[in-house]
């Protein structure tokens, strides 16, 4: 990275796409069918509006949370995303460094192309949860638990969300199938071969109720759209949901994750933690997100943005723009706590003409130039 670094989230994937195979940012970027809800997603939260209040004093912010039990200075986690070294050489190690310097929680992909005992080895104090699909073999699942376990990972998520794989057309007409000679999904390592990464439409909450027999540690659920979803999972003992349509990757034209949130924070009432992703693309929307019932965020793409565009240092620099701009609001806002949000904040205002934000198309994609304004 240079002087005329990224200064914003949506320049970082600018610089990212100049940098990647044109497949690999396909991958990165795209999402399910006709992309409805990819889209859908940074859109929802531009229809939201913040009302601020005002002279409230305090200059002293606080941007803390605690999540099942791990500490995070910012309500911002990296979200679980595969094959980080086809961004980077280093890959997820380079992640994990990049969100223990923002010190924030990393979940790390089932996926991953390093060991999740190397990610752990690289960053030293990072605080990492262990993102699982759970595998109809459930010696295996319970193998991968254990080497999570050993890492140090302090929580599971589990992605409910992905019977199958959603129908990802870029991928189909890129021919993007596996990841490249000499990269592998390292976690899937077992007895001398790599498994292939199962999404099966079998599991059920029964599953669930096993991986709670097998692990003391705290389980979320990723994925969890359908409030009564949401109740089943609190009958089920799940310690955290996460709201979530998998960055439009999975089933298209699901709800806006942000338009999901409110209906699911009302169902859990509290009783757990609920995080959202899709979408976060500014301070603004993670604020928005907390008034509605979040209690943090989590960004899939845009780390993987940082990461392509500058390693270690990129990813780390998109967490902590995001960290300015989330103080910079806030202050904005009236508000010195992420806990000073309520809905009584938010307004949803209809997409009329001049506030839409269009892509565009066109291949320069210069940082600043893939975006505008109309
Ligand atoms: C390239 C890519 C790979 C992903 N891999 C995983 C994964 O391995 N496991 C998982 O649960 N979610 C995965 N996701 C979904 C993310 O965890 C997250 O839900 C999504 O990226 C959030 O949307 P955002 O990219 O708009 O922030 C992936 C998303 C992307 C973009
Ligand atoms: C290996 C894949 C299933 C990772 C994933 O979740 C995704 O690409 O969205």
């Amino acid at each position: 990275m240079d002087t005329l670094a990224p200064g914003t989230l949506r320049e970082f994937e600018a610089a990212a796409r100049a940098r990647l195979d044109p497949a690999h940012y396909d991958y990165f970027a795209g999402g399910a069918g006709d992309e409805v809800t990819l889209r859908a997603n940074e859109a929802a939260f531009e229809r939201l509006t913040l009302l601020p209040r005002v002279l409230r004093g305090g200059a002293k912010l606080r941007t803390g949370v605690t999540l099942l039990g791990c500490r995070a200075a910012v309500p911002v986690l990296v979200a679980p995303t595969a094959f980080h070294r086809l961004a980077d050489p280093e890959g997820e190690r380079a992640t994990a460094r990049a969100a223990a310097a923002a010190e924030t929680i990393m979940i790390v992909s089932m996926a991953a192309t390093v060991a999740v005992e190397d990610v752990a080895a690289a960053a030293p104090g990072a605080r990492l949860w262990f993102q699982l699909y759970l595998q109809p073999d459930m010696a295996f699942t319970e193998r991968l638990v254990r080497r999570a376990e050993a890492a140090g990972c302090a929580a599971l998520v589990v992605t409910v969300d992905s019977p199958v794989l959603g129908l990802r057309d870029r991928d189909r007409r890129n021919g993007f199938l596996d990841l490249p000679p000499g990269l592998y999904c390292e976690n899937m390592r077992d007895g001398g071969r790599v498994r292939p990464v199962v999404l099966s439409p079998e599991i059920t909450w029964e599953h669930i109720g096993l991986l709670r027999e097998m692990t003391a540690l705290p389980i979320a659920l990723k994925g969890v759209l359908h409030p009564a979803d949401a109740r089943l999972a609190l009958d089920h003992g799940v310690a955290a949901l996460l709201v979530s349509n998998h960055g439009g990757r999975q089933l298209d034209a699901v709800p806006a994750a942000v338009d999901a949130l409110p209906e699911i924070a009302a169902a859990v009432g509290g009783a757990v933690p609920v995080l959202l992703d899709g979408g976060v693309r500014r301070g603004t929307d993670v604020l928005k997100a907390l008034a509605l019932g979040a209690d943090a965020v989590a960004v899939g793409r845009p780390v993987v943005w940082g990461l392509a565009a500058g390693g270690e240092r990129g990813a780390a620099r998109v967490l902590g723009l995001l960290r300015e701009e989330i103080e910079h609001a806030l202050t904005l806002c009236g508000c010195t706590s992420i806990h000073d949000l309520g809905p009584d904040m938010v307004r949803v205002h209809g997409a009329g003409p001049g506030t839409a934000r269009v892509r565009d198309p066109g291949p320069d994609g210069g940082p600043g130039a893939a975006w505008r304004s109309r």
